[in-house]
């Protein structure tokens, strides 16, 4: 079968739809009540793609990896809608699926079993022979020795750890990889060689989703890139536009943290990313917002503009 080019993939592989997520929370006493962490989130990635969640600490990154892969806590509850290859995806699915058809490169090294050898661990048991190939393949190219596989974790650097597991989601043979923080730890040359690798599995016809703060690098690797904020996709936007820089992008936001990038003068953003239990009223930039208006308290949907997707009404 002829190989696909990306534009040829219209459906997407992964659609999130106004995901929101709460955590029961107790209070002193017996006191209960939701924490709204996430609201309205909204993503989707095309087999041949790589989309980047750029966003800060604590913008929902994480817990929108959880929620794809059905590894939320049970004090969680979700709203909202998810499709894979088209079909709602529920968790007997998430579960069916997890490791196998959609993988996910945890953002802590603890993930990895303490008491299992490394090859193990990334190979799984009873590997073919394109498992056991590609997996030395990999270790070569992001300079892991052979006795490595012999190794227990607590033997590795944080460093290997995580090129462990970016090998274990990129051997898996998963059409969905979503990778959470995959470069932490690693110096420039090994984070570039892990992204080109996930770039490779994108060319090949898988989809990734790659969650980082290495922004600037994944500006240039991914196809798309959406923006978190608090909980919610402020914008969707081609690479090229981040590359480009504030003129190109939409939100006063993804253009904020552009210039919040050491290279574009590390200007800070003032003010600080509103705290779960006190979120404002519709737009939830709008406190730091220098476009702020009184329509602003309104709820505020994502829109389409100039071939991105943007959740401002001020937004040009
Ligand atoms: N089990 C939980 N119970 C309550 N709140 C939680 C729980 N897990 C996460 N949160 C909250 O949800 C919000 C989003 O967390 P998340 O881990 O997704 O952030 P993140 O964007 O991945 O951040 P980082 O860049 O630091 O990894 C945070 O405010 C966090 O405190
Ligand atoms: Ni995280």
């Amino acid at each position: 079968m002829e190989k696909k080019t990306k534009e040829e993939y219209v459906h997407p592989l992964l659609e999130v739809k106004d995901l929101s997520v709460s955590f029961r929370m107790y209070d002193t006493g017996l006191e209960q009540y939701d924490l709204k962490v996430i609201s309205n989130l909204n993503i989707d990635v095309k087999q041949g793609e790589i989309v980047a969640v750029a966003g800060s600490s604590g913008s929902g990154k994480s817990l929108l990896a959880h929620a794809v892969m059905g590894l939320l806590p049970e004090n969680a509850a979700t709203t909202g809608e998810m499709y894979y290859k088209g079909m709602p995806l529920i968790q007997k699915e998430k579960e069916q699926l997890r490791g196998k058809e959609i993988a996910l490169v945890p953002q802590s090294v603890a993930y990895l079993d303490p008491s299992m050898r490394v090859g193990t661990q990334v190979l799984g048991e009873k590997p073919d022979q394109r498992k056991r190939k590609e997996q030395k393949e990999v270790f070569s190219r992001l300079h892991l020795e052979e006795h490595v596989e012999r190794l227990y974790p607590f033997q590795l650097s944080g460093g290997m750890a995580r090129r462990v597991l970016v090998s274990t989601a990129l051997i898996s043979g998963a059409d969905l990889i979503i990778a959470d923080e995959p470069t932490p730890g690693l110096d420039l040359e090994m984070a570039v060689e892990a992204l080109t690798c996930f770039r490779e599995m994108a060319d090949e016809g898988k989809a990734v989703i790659l969650i980082t703060h290495d922004i600037d690098l994944a500006f240039h690797v991914a196809d798309r890139v959406a923006v978190f904020y608090a909980g919610t996709t402020v914008e969707i936007a081609p690479s090229k536009d981040f590359r480009e820089g504030p003129e190109a992008l939409r939100h006063p936001y993804s253009k904020a943290l552009w210039r919040a990038l050491p290279q574009n003068g590390f200007v800070p953003i003032p003010g600080f990313q509103p705290y779960a239990k006190a979120l404002p009223k519709g737009c939830l930039f709008a406190p730091r917002c220098p476009n702020r208006t009184e329509e602003c308290e309104k709820p505020i949907p994502m829109q389409e503009l100039r071939g991105g997707t943007v959740r401002c009404i001020h937004a040009t």
